[in-house]
């Protein structure tokens, strides 16, 4: 492997193109430098980086989600009319002023085409080139979630919940994890029982446990939408195996079950051959009114126009309630605590459910698991309940980020896990001392989910992780990376005794904040010393 050409270049990151004579054109003025091209990132360094405060920076290749050319070689208007413009996956764009003269674009252009979307070019993802390069890490986070030992943490199996054996080899619901916990009742009672559940339920995703209370056996579990379809059809089966839930936790008559929808949207769903749990004995169902995918893509899109490239210090919050971000986090936040409020407070046992169940049930599952569990709070126990409650159950990481694809409008995009952690944030802003890890952490995680340097968010489910693409083996996982390091995320204002404590709270939108630090960071707090003004 080449030698280092510089100190900023990671393991496996060749060289691939460079063009000295480039203008960055950024919020607060043109600064002619340099931009470098390799197999990870896009990095420019301004010419006289010392007289422009540090006009520096690196974006990985894995944030870019449009490469976009403007002006046309021959147009004669100034020279920033002509260059390109890169759009990343978090809030910002880049635009640069080629020189018209020497073509200088299209090198760039190509090399961004070519190795910002390795799967559009069959090219392997930079974490795999990372890994080979890698020495060995002292820490193995592929090995940080075992499930059985997190079950074993939470006190389970026991006389009323046990293993199945049922998706050890993804042959009964391939977008589910292979260890899967079932109330013992339903486990005895034979696989083909188990087996017309899962016909009832979108993609084989039956109700499984996700947690169980550590005193009162109260449990949490999650699944897929019932297929009712438009004639509300039963399955005795199904009926059946939600009793055994409720006969699982003696604190309790009846399961809560949360569809996290919009009523409408699961009715609209029974026209796929969808829909909800109607009348089901022993069962109390409430809707959450939580919006889908396509709603919460274009509410970032909005929010982001209210903040880059620059605050419209006029309409700003007009601008933030228009793009109903806050509304959506508040209405996960809700949905939440309730379903904490409920398992804690009132001992019930609760279904989570949408329409797949991988991404609304994923948000609730782990923001009322965060409150529940302490250990979850823990650098360590958030990257369990992400392994757990995200990768391991198929939230659709490559899809909903579009990893290494050159689909801009691909409409299976969407920002549900920022949601997740931008929910994190709002919890962490009102008992940061019940977190061992501050935001830091947070703004890393979200960093590599888009820089594909690590295998973790790699693939949309287990099976594609492990069996498919072999993860665990050709690539590093995040969380080597993130516990090698983890005197960098810890909270000084954190004592484990006092946060071994159940959070419980009504979300009010006034507690509610845009997450600055997150995305206002591309935006320019100071004039850089020495920038000139943008000539108008
Ligand atoms: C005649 C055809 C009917 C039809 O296409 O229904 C489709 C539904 C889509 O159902 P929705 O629940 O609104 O939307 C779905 C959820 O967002 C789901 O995530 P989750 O895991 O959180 O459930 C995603 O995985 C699906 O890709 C998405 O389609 O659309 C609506 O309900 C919108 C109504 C305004």
């Amino acid at each position: 492997p080449g030698m280092k050409e510089f100190i900023w270049q990671l393991p496996g990151e060749e060289l691939v193109v460079t063009d000295r004579s480039i203008v960055y054109i950024s919020p607060i003025g043109k600064i002619p430098g340099k931009v470098i091209i390799t197999r990870y990132r896009l990095r420019f360094e301004a010419k006289d980086s010392q007289s422009r405060g540090n006009c520096n920076f690196d974006i990985p290749l894995g944030f870019i989600y449009k490469v976009e050319k403007i002006g046309h070689s021959t147009v004669t208007r100034g020279e920033s009319n002509y260059g390109l413009i890169v759009h990343c996956k978090d809030v910002q764009y880049i635009r640069f002023a080629a020189n018209q003269a020497t073509h200088s674009r299209r090198p760039l252009v190509e090399a961004l085409l070519k190795y910002a979307f390795p799967l559009s070019s069959k090219l392997p993802f930079y974490a795999v080139l990372y890994a080979k390069e890698c020495q060995r890490p002292t820490i193995n986070g592929w090995t940080i979630y075992e499930p059985k030992k997190e079950f074993a943490r939470q006190g389970v199996p026991n006389e009323l919940w046990q293993y199945t054996d049922i998706n050890t080899t993804y042959n009964f619901a391939d977008t589910y994890p292979r260890v899967l916990m079932v109330p013992k009742a339903a486990a005895l009672r034979s696989n083909l029982h188990l087996r017309l559940v899962g016909e009832h339920r979108s993609r084989q995703r039956i109700p499984v446990l996700s947690w169980i209370h550590p005193h009162t056996q109260a449990t949490i579990t999650r699944s897929s939408q019932p297929m009712a379809g438009i004639m509300t059809k039963k399955s005795n089966d199904d009926e059946m195996y939600l009793r055994d839930i409720v006969d699982a936790n003696a604190n309790a008559h009846q399961l809560l079950i949360f569809d996290a929808r919009p009523m409408m949207n699961a009715k609209v769903n029974r026209a796929k051959g969808g829909g909800f749990e109607e009348n089901y004995d022993q069962c109390a169902l409430q809707f959450l009114n939580i919006h889908n995918i396509h709603v919460v893509r274009e509410s970032l899109r909005k929010l982001r126009e209210a903040i880059y490239p620059r605050v419209d210090e006029k309409n700003y919050w007009r601008m933030v309630d228009e793009s109903k971000w806050l509304n959506h986090i508040q209405s996960i936040m809700e949905g939440a605590s309730q379903i904490a409020h409920d398992v804690e407070q009132k001992k019930c046992s609760v279904l989570v459910h949408c329409s797949d169940g991988w991404d609304r049930t994923a948000q609730l599952t782990s923001l009322a698991m965060l409150q529940l569990d302490p250990y979850y709070r823990t650098i360590e126990g958030f990257a369990v309940l992400i392994e757990k409650e995200w990768c391991s159950f198929g939230h659709k990481f490559s899809q909903r980020i579009g990893h290494g694809e050159d689909k801009p409008g691909d409409s299976e995009r969407s920002p549900v896990f920022l949601q997740f952690i931008d929910c994190v944030w709002q919890i962490m802003k009102l008992y940061g001392h019940y977190f061992e890890f501050t935001s830091t952490l947070l703004i890393e995680i979200l960093d590599e989910l888009y820089a594909c340097r690590f295998g973790t968010f790699l693939y949309n489910s287990e099976k594609q992780r492990i069996v498919e693409h072999r993860c665990h083996e050709t690539t590093i996982s995040l969380w080597s990376y993130i516990l090698e390091n983890r005197t960098k995320y810890l909270n000084p204002l954190y004592r484990s005794q006092e946060a071994s404590v159940v959070i419980l709270m009504t979300p009010s939108i006034r507690h509610l904040h845009v997450w600055n630090e997150y995305y206002g960071r591309h935006n320019p707090s100071v004039l850089a010393p020495g920038s000139e003004i943008a000539k108008r």
